[in-house]
């Protein structure tokens, strides 16, 4: 008989567009050649244009997907994404803490801040801020926000990569163990830099900018292969370095979908 294959859990919400979310973490995931397991938060009335509705999942549901994959199928590694309300972070922590995800457990825990999409939808409520910041962020194996969530987060507004490291700090403080500050929105920058700290040392990812409209779902993309690769036993900077080479890739293999901005295609692994 096979033997499993390492399981990753994305606690996240739905994309009928099928380019970010729990779409883009599943599609990921089978690239990446992990198991994935899903505690939806949300359904979003999504397409290349935007969001046009979303319907919460009752928090008690979510808590409870959580506790029934974790229980019976066990996890290498979680990760968040979308997680809509203060309802959903304060229901879901106790369950995080009984299946030991997070710090003081032995699940790597990446959380991906995901606040708004890239069309300026907002997908999590102002009112959750407290409760992602005080409840979530001190669990964090690492947090990976992206330049508007920086903003949200700790009021920074980073312009260029030295304030990039300014940030980088403000968010350490915060209690997660590794925070990745990326680059993708420092739209003046060449490159895009995405800068890893731990506190002590600051570890550059430099990495091409292309030229496109299509990285719907590149946040998601990249925070899923780094939690494929924490499930496999990586540590956060080699989790970290895979994951973004893994993002440049399936943002050079991005296609246009609809009449607006087309998803990264994690699939490029597959086509070798
Ligand atoms: N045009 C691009 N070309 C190459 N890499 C990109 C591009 N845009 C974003 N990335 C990379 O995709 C990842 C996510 O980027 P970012 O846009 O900062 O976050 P989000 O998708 O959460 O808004 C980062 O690793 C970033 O460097
Ligand atoms: C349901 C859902 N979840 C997350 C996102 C955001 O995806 P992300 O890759 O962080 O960013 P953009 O693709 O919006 O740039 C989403 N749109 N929908």
């Amino acid at each position: 008989m096979t033997e499993a294959p390492p399981r990753v859990l994305t606690i996240a919400g739905s994309d009928s567009g099928g380019g970010a979310g729990i779409q883009a973490d599943l599609r990921t995931f089978f690239a990446c050649g992990v198991h994935g397991c899903v505690a939806l938060t949300a359904v979003t009335v999504q397409n290349s244009l935007g969001v046009t509705g979303v319907a919460e999942i009752p928090a008690e549901t979510v808590a409870a997907q959580i506790l029934s994959v974790a229980e019976d199928i066990g996890l290498q590694a979680a990760k968040t994404g979308m997680l809509a309300s203060a309802a959903i972070i304060e229901a879901i922590t106790p369950a995080l803490d009984r299946v030991g995800i997070g710090r003081g457990g032995r699940t790597p825990f990446v959380v991906d801040p995901v606040s708004a999409s890239m069309h300026g939808d907002q997908l999590l409520a102002d009112s959750a801020l407290d409760a992602l910041r005080g409840l979530l962020f001190p669990r964090a194996t690492l947090v990976t926000p992206n330049l508007d969530e920086v903003r949200l987060i700790t009021g920074i507004a980073v312009e260029d990569r030295a304030d990039q490291r300014v940030a980088a700090k403000a968010l350490h403080a915060l209690g997660p163990e590794w925070v990745l500050v990326k680059g993708g929105h420092m739209w003046d920058d060449p490159e895009c830099l995405d800068l890893l700290y731990d506190g002590s040392e600051f570890i550059e990812l430099p990495g091409p900018r292309y030229d496109t409209r299509h990285t719907h779902g590149s946040g998601d993309t990249l925070a899923s292969s780094i939690s494929s690769a924490l499930a496999k036993g990586a540590t956060v900077p080699e989790a970290v370095r895979f994951g973004k080479d893994f993002i440049v890739r399936s943002v050079a293999a991005a296609y246009p979908l609809g009449a607006g901005d087309g998803p990264v295609s994690p699939l490029w692994r597959l086509d070798r």
